[in-house]
């Protein structure tokens, strides 16, 4: 297991807790999901529902996430486990109520069986609260308990009195940071709703995070991390297709228009198809000013332009080119697109295989994967450091480098010396 990298909070004072307010500035401080015994609950006849393309070979997956954040920890960013954010999160009295309470579905296990559970689970240490609240727990894991349970006998011993969760794999989409704030998502998938009740838990009661405002509630309309991009300070993409709801974005921009955290909300419809389920699929920024951009997405994505309406409302304007509404807003005369230029069918499997999801480490500095090599190649002609990092099994899960992080601090982008 990965070394603690959680500073003690008598070193973080005076220090903000969290910033981001763009894409590509100098990467300082994110939350990743080293993949854990969550996956080995994945089979071929889960892994849809669970939202995996393949079972992946969990030992593998580990080296290859322990590479990505060996590259993170070499450039100098610090990498906040969840597993550890969650665990310490737990030891207050408080959150492990909130957990046990996040662990237990009594219109699943029925009254007496959750009884069961709920008692065994509120005398564990946080480290077993942690693992079932992530790995989930199987009917025949419950503790024994007297009396005949029809739910116990009618279930098939394997079958989930916990649900997994898999998908903690892909930080990016449960939370998202917005200036100093953090938007807590509200998950589309059935799979993946319980997500935001564990990064729910860090947030409230991580000493780290303690006084961390929010800017969005779990139980608004769907909005997920991976459909929102921060253009340039103060204007955000919000993809709206499979996962972010039209409702959602238009709710997200109320709650950043409230809090003056952003100007303009771009709103960009995208195909609700798993290939493309959110706008970092199709679309990352590299640098200030240039994104990575699916070929065929290039002509076709628009946008809806919100901006706040002097009633404490929402103005909808466009819909216009996105490319054309993302200048604008960004006061740019022109959003770089660099150009893959591939053919049709290297473009899509180089776009099904994550090839546009980057991650920025700084401006003009990204982590890819290494299989989409035309990708990479001509991303590095058009002058962007390209580092890259395994995915075979991670990418089973159907996410890059931008899904698996939670950027927590970034440094503003300095307007000199930028490469790209
Ligand atoms: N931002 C992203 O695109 N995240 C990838 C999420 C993959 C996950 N298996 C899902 O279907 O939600």
């Amino acid at each position: 297991m990965t070394e603690s990298t959680i500073p003690s909070p008598s070193s973080l004072s005076g220090r903000s807790v969290a910033r981001v307010d763009n894409e590509v500035g100098p990467l300082r401080t994110v939350l990743v999901h080293r993949p854990g015994n969550e996956l080995r609950r994945l089979t071929p006849r889960n892994n849809d529902q669970l939202l995996f393309d393949s079972i992946p070979w969990v030992d593998r997956a580990q080296e290859e996430h322990d590479a990505f954040t060996g590259v993170l920890r070499d450039r100098g960013v610090e990498v906040l486990l969840l597993v550890e954010v969650l665990r310490s999160a737990l030891e207050d009295p408080r959150a492990h109520a909130a957990g046990v309470h996040a662990a237990v579905d009594s219109r699943r296990l029925g009254a007496e069986l959750a009884d069961v559970l709920r008692s065994h689970l509120s005398t564990a240490s946080p480290e077993t609260l942690t693992e079932v609240l992530m790995s989930g727990m199987t009917f025949e894991e419950l503790p024994a308990s007297e009396g005949g349970s029809l739910v116990r006998k009618m279930h098939h011993p394997h079958d989930f009195a916990v649900d997994p969760l898999p998908n903690l794999l892909f930080t990016r989409d449960s939370s998202v940071w917005i200036g100093d704030r953090v938007a807590i998502s509200s998950l589309a998938m059935p799979a993946r709703k319980r997500e935001t009740a564990l990064v729910d838990l860090v947030y409230a009661y991580h000493p780290r995070f303690r006084g961390a405002v929010r800017a969005y509630g779990a139980h608004s309309a769907p909005i997920e991390g991976g459909d929102v991009l921060q253009l340039a300070p103060g204007v955000l993409a919000v993809g709206v297709g499979e996962r972010t709801t039209p409702a959602g974005a238009e709710s997200l921009a109320r709650s950043v228009f409230a809090d003056d955290l952003a100007h303009t909300v771009l709103a960009v419809p995208i195909a609700q198809d798993r290939a493309t389920m959110h706008l970092d699929t199709v679309c990352t920024m590299v640098a200030p000013d240039a994104v990575v951009m699916y070929p065929l997405a290039q002509d076709s994505l628009i946008a809806y332009t919100l901006t706040p309406d002097d009633e404490k409302g929402v103005r909808v304007g466009g819909p216009a080119p996105f490319l054309e509404a993302a200048a604008d807003a960004m006061g740019i005369d022109r959003l770089r697109v660099i150009d893959t230029g591939l053919d049709p069918v290297t473009a899509e499997r180089e776009q099904w295989d994550d090839g546009n999801n980057t991650l920025a480490l700084a401006p003009g500095v990204v982590i890819a994967y290494e299989r989409n090599l035309e990708t990479n190649e001509r991303l590095e002609a058009a002058g962007i450091e390209v580092v890259r990092i395994a995915g075979s099994e991670l990418g089973s899960g159907r996410g890059g480098p931008r899904c698996m992080s939670c950027p927590i601090v970034r440094d503003a982008v300095s307007t000199e010396g930028e490469a790209g």
